[in-house]
């Protein structure tokens, strides 16, 4: 049946614009009676730019066709507009990790995924806005699953396979990675909820959504619409046995562990000293280095299409 209030604007990264079941899907929605219309990106950009220009095509409904960083583009360009302006956001994933999409249960082929998109009713969520900076330059971008920083922003986001290999592959075999690879701790002050705390972190993860990396589950606890980050710091250890007990760790994500804490709150800021090194941070799926961030969340900020009984959101069960 149409519904001829909604207008839905898919988004796609121009390299899967040609993608056979997607254009099917889209055929078959139209013939259905949807509106849609369709807008391809030829660069790195050019999807928050559409998403923003949204607001004076009287869309409702923006539909990301891509990867994880064609979502987060999409929901940066969306955050430029003014919340009541704000279309609500779907998502045909077509990466290969689709973390997000994958946690929140949403079908990960394009004709199911479209078809959910039609007809899933939106749900407000927060979304966390990020100010980093190096050398007197800040940015300010937005996300909404997670951020990741340190030793860990590094692999997760260059080799997630290798890494959850292995994780499979118990102490030893990991050890021995991180060393290959001359693994190092960052350091820094941790500011939160008017607490400081000096670190040194292989791995810093701040989720509102729970996984990142293609799979990795660093934030299990995480409720996209709590107003809440989960932090999780992972701290450096110096041995063999102290690896176990990080990876012992790493199954409960204790509040206060040697190696691995775990907490929430809705603002975290790093600081580091002169002569720290730069963090590597994972914003949109990659690497960059930043010496300062604040990561905050804006609470309820985006509609998104996702299943009712969706386990991140709190208000499950409630609509
Ligand atoms: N027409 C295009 N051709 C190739 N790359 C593009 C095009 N348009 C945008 N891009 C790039 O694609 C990036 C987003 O890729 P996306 O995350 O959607 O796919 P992916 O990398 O395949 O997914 P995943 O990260 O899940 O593996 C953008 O940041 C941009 O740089």
């Amino acid at each position: 049946m149409t519904d001829s209030q909604q207008h839905y604007l898919l988004i796609i990264n121009g390299k899967s614009a040609g993608n056979p079941a997607l254009r099917d899907a889209v055929d078959e929605q139209r013939q259905a009676g949807m509106l849609i219309t369709v807008r391809a990106t030829w660069e790195g950009g050019d999807a928050a730019d559409i998403a923003e220009q949204s607001a004076g095509m009287g869309i409702t409904h923006v539909i990301a066709c891509g990867g994880d960083g064609t979502v987060s583009e999409v929901m940066n360009g969306l955050m430029r507009l003014a919340h009541d302006h704000r279309p609500a956001l779907g998502i045909v994933p077509l990466g290969s990790a689709n973390d997000f999409a994958t946690s929140v249960g949403l079908p990960l082929e394009p004709g199911p995924a479209l078809a959910a998109a039609m007809t899933l009713s939106s749900h407000p969520i927060d979304v966390v806005r990020v100010t980093a900076g190096k050398e007197g330059e800040a940015t300010t971008s937005y996300y909404v699953n997670m951020t990741t920083g340190g030793f860990g922003a590094e692999i997760t986001s260059s080799t997630p396979k290798t890494l959850k290999r292995l994780l499979g592959g118990g102490a030893y075999s990991l050890m021995g990675a991180l060393k290959a690879w001359r693994h190092r701790s960052y350091r820094g002050n941790l500011h939160w909820d008017g607490k400081e705390e000096s670190a040194s972190l292989l791995l810093l993860a701040l989720g509102n959504g729970r996984q990142s990396g293609g799979g990795q589950v660093l934030a299990p606890r995480a409720k996209l619409d709590d107003g809440r980050l989960d932090v999780l710091l992972v701290k450096d250890f110096n041995s063999v046995t102290e690896l176990t007990k990080l990876i012992g760790e790493l199954q409960d994500f204790p509040y206060d562990g040697k190696f691995v804490r775990y907490f929430t709150t809705s603002q975290l800021t790093v600081t580091t000293q002169a002569d720290d090194p730069p963090w590597p941070l994972t914003l949109d799926g990659e690497a960059r280095w930043y010496d300062h961030f604040c990561a905050e969340v804006v609470p309820l900020a985006l509609r998104v299409l996702i299943p009712e009984d969706c386990p991140l959101l709190s208000s499950a069960h409630q609509h």
